[in-house]
């Protein structure tokens, strides 16, 4: 296996040997806090740019010279430029013949030129070994001490002794290096810091349309029919009955659209009569964000979870149970004790605690700091066999919490069913499906089109034929 860190200390630990000398074109924010930090670790610093009077800003022992000057001093030179002034070093082509450059930029925006930076970097200085690194890196980040995340610095290059020397620059200032291939993973690679949460966004709109959604729904059950039928002010539901109504409902649909390309996937796999052939790119993109979609679902079953703690010291409910024993009192009534009832509302709140303590389990599990730490098998059997249970539960709960008074007519508002009705469609038919799914008469030609047989290719077939697993 290739080594990605060949010098894991600063080069200059052993003092017995020279430090070695880097260059760095353009005294901006990035190239000063490169520099610092290269100081730092021990390199011996010098700066290109076009005013070669030291600056202030710079370290101390920092060194300036004119472009062509420092060109000649180090064999690698950082070009912490940007790209549009890239130009100029055109002409500086025979100090950059043999030379490795390191190309630092971003773009502002994506796939704003044809080419990548870096490509466009090695067309303007053909002798030069172009690598694309430290992009992902910020100035910021550099001087106040990279954390995990900004930890990764993506390399690549077309001269694979270039990149080494640019990997070893990496480990040696403490941060990871990640081996990208050629130049051509330029284009990715300086599209990545660009990207806004992209595996976040269909997760985000979606929750947000849910729980406009159930908002608009529940204000219109709960505080306009009361208003026009009855003339009675319930806007105070706003502040917490609605929104308790509104997050563990998109909390629990979105858990079930965590498992519903899942179902559907499986559904084509079974009509298609193969794996071979590429689902639609709007089921690729689904399945790809499953675990954004579970994680934003996780924070709705949180909110959930705090409304409910507070419901006892809620000014309403107090009212409520006062003025219930109250009118007892005065009335002399009886208030019997239902072991039914109790039997009913321990288990709903019992099955509502363990499906979100399993939740949680299954967020926690999608840590990658978490994930690392299984095998494939223990991974899938988590957010797998663990999800459907946590699915199960939650549905459950909201079925239990519904309880006789589920789909009764006398709760119909305007025709209007209760919202957690509309909640259980999606939780109820991907565990339907899944049900008829999981039956051995359709279970086992779903595994065998997973192992690669497909219902129309004799090939395939004949192949497979006479394989005792199969
Ligand atoms: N800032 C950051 O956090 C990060 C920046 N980068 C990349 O690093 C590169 C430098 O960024 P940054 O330091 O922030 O930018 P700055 O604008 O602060 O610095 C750019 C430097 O380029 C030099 N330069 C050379 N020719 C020209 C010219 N014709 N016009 C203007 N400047 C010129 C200048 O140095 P001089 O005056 O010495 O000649 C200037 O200081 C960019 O490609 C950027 O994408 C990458 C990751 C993070
Ligand atoms: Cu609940």
């Amino acid at each position: 296996m290739e080594k990605t860190c060949t010098v894991m200390l600063p080069l200059t630990m052993n003092s017995s040997e020279k430090p070695q000398t880097v260059c760095i074109f353009g005294t901006g924010d990035f190239g000063r806090s490169l520099g610092f930090k290269m100081f730092q670790c021990g390199y011996s610093v010098i700066f290109g740019s076009r005013n070669s009077r030291m600056s202030s800003l710079l370290h101390s022992g920092a060194e300036v010279f004119s472009y062509s000057e420092a060109a000649q001093k180090s064999d690698i030179i950082f070009i912490a430029i940007h790209r549009e002034h890239y130009e100029f070093l055109r002409e500086l082509t025979e100090d950059l013949n043999g030379k490795i450059l390191v190309d630092v930029s971003n773009n502002p925006k994506i796939n704003q030129y044809p080419e990548s930076n870096a490509e466009y970097l090695a067309q303007l200085v053909q002798g030069a070994y172009v690598v694309k690194a430290f992009n992902t890196i910020s100035a910021w980040a550099l001087q106040s001490g990279a954390l995990d995340a900004s930890r990764q610095v993506f390399v690549c290059g077309n001269d694979s002794k270039a990149k080494q020397r640019v990997m070893d620059i990496v480990c040696a200032l403490g941060l990871t290096p990640l081996d990208r291939g050629s130049l051509k993973a330029a284009t990715e690679i300086e599209n990545y810091p660009l990207q806004l949460f992209p595996m976040w966004r269909f997760p985000f709109y979606l929750s947000a349309a849910l729980c406009l959604f159930f908002f608009i729904y529940c204000v219109v059950r709960d505080i306009i029919y009361p208003y026009v039928i009855e003339n009675k002010d319930s806007t105070f539901r706003l502040a917490v009955s609605i929104p308790n109504r509104v997050f563990p409902i998109t909390a629990l649909t979105l858990l079930a659209l965590v498992y519903l390309p899942g179902v559907i996937a499986a559904i084509l796999q079974l009509y298609q009569g193969t794996k071979y052939r590429r689902f639609p790119d709007w089921l690729d993109h689904w399945m790809l964000c499953r675990k954004q979609l579970g994680l934003v679902a996780l924070g709705f079953a949180f909110l959930h979870a705090i409304y409910t703690l507070v419901i006892p010291i809620r000014y309403y409910v107090r009212w409520r149970m006062r003025n219930t024993t109250l009118t007892k009192v005065i009335t002399k009534e009886d208030d019997p004790f239902f072991t039914s009832t109790a039997w009913h509302s321990d288990s709903y709140l019992s099955v509502g605690i363990l499906g979100f303590f399993l939740f949680v389990l299954l967020g926690i599990t999608s840590l990658p700091s978490v994930s690392n730490m299984m095998n494939w098998r223990e991974f899938r059997f988590i957010q797998s066999k663990l999800g459907y249970l946590t699915l199960i539960l939650c549905t459950a709960h909201a079925l239990l919490y519904g309880g006789k008074r589920f789909l009764s007519p006398s709760i119909l508002r305007w025709y209007l069913p209760s919202a957690y009705v509309l909640a259980l469609i999606i939780p109820c038919t991907v565990l339907v499906i899944k049900f008829i799914l999981i039956m051995p008469c359709i279970n086992n030609p779903l595994k065998r089109i997973r192992r690669g047989w497909e219902r129309d290719s004799k090939s395939s077939e004949s192949a497979l034929n006479g394989k005792s697993d199969i």
